[in-house]
């Protein structure tokens, strides 16, 4: 979606956006705290909210056009179209559901009455077991949770086959771990369907798991713009909040935030016997493993089978499940521990060797930075730990941390 500029001006809140939103790289995540605006941005974009019209500011910009703002998909204009012809689909923070229609009659109602509805690449069938919904078909949508209605939002936005989907905060009722699961759901679509998504939430974290670009919004104002690995990468190293966010005198939100990794693992094997699922550091020539809970995959490895450390001696590392072959995962910084040996006698299960890149003082704590096969891990210490272990650029340490 290419030249995005919008001047909104009415009598809740001036909101002045003049981006491009790189929609064919991936997902756009918006981030900012509560009241900046980014509910009011997607609204726009869905042609929900008329935006008052500043000729001149359009001018500028070099658009003559009576409109507020252009959306440009295909090769065609959208302007100030009516909600229904404009190719973005809003789904808004409630699920707004029909209370007295079952889940299944909410969803079959959107492919008997959405006019784009006969372009979902996507059945019935597939939404329901991609959004986990198969136990609730026949449950009234009153009668949902907050989480499952959620769910429910989000299979009927899919089926409603308009190309790009605006989603408002859509996880927020559900656990980490569904959260995490439907973000993947989002990337896969993403990439397999060409099916474009603007993700509106509070969690850095959240929009590191699935976005590649990030708009940070406050006070109604474009604070920052760039790629999700750039933005975070600030976010970490910044020494104080003002760093971060110098186009606005406030936060933006960031100050809630915790600094954290991402990183990507590979080759999931379940260890099913003690529920955890044993991964390979990614692109790297070590086979260094890493351990997250729950057992993921539906291969298994017996018992006994243990190297902590390196891959087990004849361990086939493919997965039946090619989608769930690959992981993104995030850290905090402050759940890595540094030593300056390998310590397998410890109850920790991920020892990672790696090699500290960068050193931060921020306040009383200190940023180690990482290198670990390519990949980059933040571990935050205290000043006496730095101490003690007189760390120094280059060297090699190895970083610890219990199972994901
Ligand atoms: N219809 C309205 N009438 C009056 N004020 C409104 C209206 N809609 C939004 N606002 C105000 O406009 C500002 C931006 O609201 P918006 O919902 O876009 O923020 P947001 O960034 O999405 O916040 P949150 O993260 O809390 O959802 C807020 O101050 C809000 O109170």
């Amino acid at each position: 979606m290419n030249n995005l500029h919008i001047k909104i001006k009415n009598s809740h809140l001036n909101l002045s956006i003049d981006t491009s939103l790189p929609l064919s790289q991936g997902i756009v995540g918006v981030f900012g705290k509560s009241g900046a605006g980014k509910s009011t941005l997607l609204r726009v974009l869905a042609s929900l909210e008329k935006a008052a019209t500043e000729k001149t500011v359009l001018k500028k910009h070099g658009f003559e056009k009576n409109a507020e703002h252009t959306i440009t998909w295909q090769q065609q204009e959208y302007n100030n179209v009516q909600a229904e012809q404009n190719p973005c689909l809003l789904q808004t923070q409630q699920a707004q559901l029909f209370p007295n229609l079952t889940v299944l009659e909410n969803l079959e109602f959107v492919l008997k009455y959405s006019n784009w509805a006969k372009q979902t690449p996507f059945t019935i069938e597939q939404v329901i077991q991609w959004c986990g919904i198969e136990h609730l078909l026949t449950q009234p949508s009153i009668s949902l949770s907050g989480g499952e209605q959620q769910r429910v939002n989000l299979a009927r936005s899919l089926l409603c086959g308009k190309p790009i989907i605006l989603l408002d905060e859509p996880f927020s009722a559900l656990d980490w771990n569904a959260r995490t699961q439907l973000l993947s759901l989002l990337v896969q679509l993403q990439q397999d369907y060409k099916l474009y998504f603007v993700i509106v939430s509070h969690s850095l974290k959240e929009l590191a798991l699935c976005s590649q670009h990030i708009l940070v919004i406050d006070n109604g104002e474009l604070v920052q713009s760039g790629s999700t690995t750039e933005l975070i990468d600030k976010l970490t190293h910044a020494s104080s909040n003002s760093e971060i966010d110098s186009g606005s005198k406030t936060d933006a939100g960031f100050s809630n935030q915790t600094r954290f990794s991402t990183l990507t693992l590979t080759n999931p094997v379940a260890l099913t016997e003690y529920h955890l699922t044993k991964w390979q550091l990614s692109d790297g020539d070590k086979n260094l493993v890493i351990y997250t809970k729950g057992s993921e995959t539906t291969r298994s490895e017996s018992k006994g089978s243990e190297n902590i450390g390196s891959e087990s001696a004849g361990c086939e590392s493919k997965n039946l499940d090619n989608k769930s072959s690959k992981k993104l995962v995030t850290l905090d910084a402050n759940r890595v521990s540094l030593s300056r040996q390998a310590n397998l006698d410890t109850s920790m299960l991920n020892h990672l060797e790696a090699n500290i890149t960068d050193i931060t003082h921020i306040e009383h704590l200190v940023l180690v930075t990482l290198n670990v096969q390519g990949q980059t891990l933040y571990a935050e210490i205290s000043l006496l730990s730095f101490s003690n272990l007189n760390l120094q650029l280059g060297e090699t340490v190895f970083a610890q941390f219990k199972a994901l």
